[in-house]
């Protein structure tokens, strides 16, 4: 079994709980407080400024050149995306204020930020697939049961369930089970931990939103 398989089954719960999130549910239904929505796009603006960064960690420290190639293109990716939320959703939803990040949102960056400067390489890319990988499945799974008449979330809908954003993904799973066939089973396990944690902060990212999330000091 290739190592994406292997590390999806080990996710597979905390996709599925993720997928019946309020925030997630919400969404589909068009329901979704605007103030959550907008205190979403907020931390995901520093969230991809951070993520970017992390990328092109990665792309330094990767073996193959292909890799370095593809890592800097994923990370140009996330800048641009990040300023399409600024000139889109930014001006659409009213949001002016930079906010300081959420503590789930600077967990997140830190992790991924940690781990792509200081983990084996291969586990760093572990770390930040989720990000690719859970999104894609996620948006999938939003387009697929959406409430598509008057829906504010259309737009942003669309993004993540795109067939542009597919073969990012797609390319983003091939590397990992390239570089996870040099890794012995040990590494390939701090692999899989490394992906089921950013899993699960994926969930926290999402949650922290719903709550609209503050330090308590
Ligand atoms: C918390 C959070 N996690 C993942 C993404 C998805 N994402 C945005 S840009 C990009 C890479 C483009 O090269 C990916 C995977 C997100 N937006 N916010």
């Amino acid at each position: 079994m290739s190592w994406t398989k292997k590390a999806w089954e080990a996710g597979y719960q905390i996709y599925e709980q993720i997928t019946s999130m309020p925030f997630n549910q919400e969404l589909i239904a068009g329901t979704l407080d605007k103030e959550k929505f907008k205190f979403y796009i907020a931390q995901d603006s520093l969230y991809l400024a951070e993520f970017s960064r992390a990328l092109s960690l990665i792309a330094g420290r990767a073996h193959h050149t292909e890799h370095v190639l593809e890592f800097a293109r994923f990370a140009e990716g996330a800048v641009v995306v990040e300023h399409a939320l600024h000139a889109g959703y930014f001006q659409k939803f009213g949001i002016t204020e930079t906010l300081p990040a959420s503590p789930s949102c600077q967990h997140y960056t830190h992790y991924l930020l940690t781990k792509a400067a200081l983990a084996q390489v291969e586990v760093a890319m572990a770390a930040v697939l989720p990000c690719f990988w859970i999104y894609k499945e996620v948006g999938d799974f939003i387009y697929q049961q959406q409430q598509k008449e008057n829906n504010p979330y259309q737009e942003w809908i669309d993004t993540y369930a795109g067939e542009e954003f597919a073969g990012i993904v797609e390319r983003a799973i091939k590397i990992c089970d390239e570089v996870a066939e040099s890794c012995t089973p040990a590494q390939q396990q701090t692999m899989t931990d490394a992906f089921v944690m950013a899993t699960k902060l994926e969930w926290m990212f999402w949650d922290s939103a719903y709550r609209q999330e503050q330090w308590p000091l």
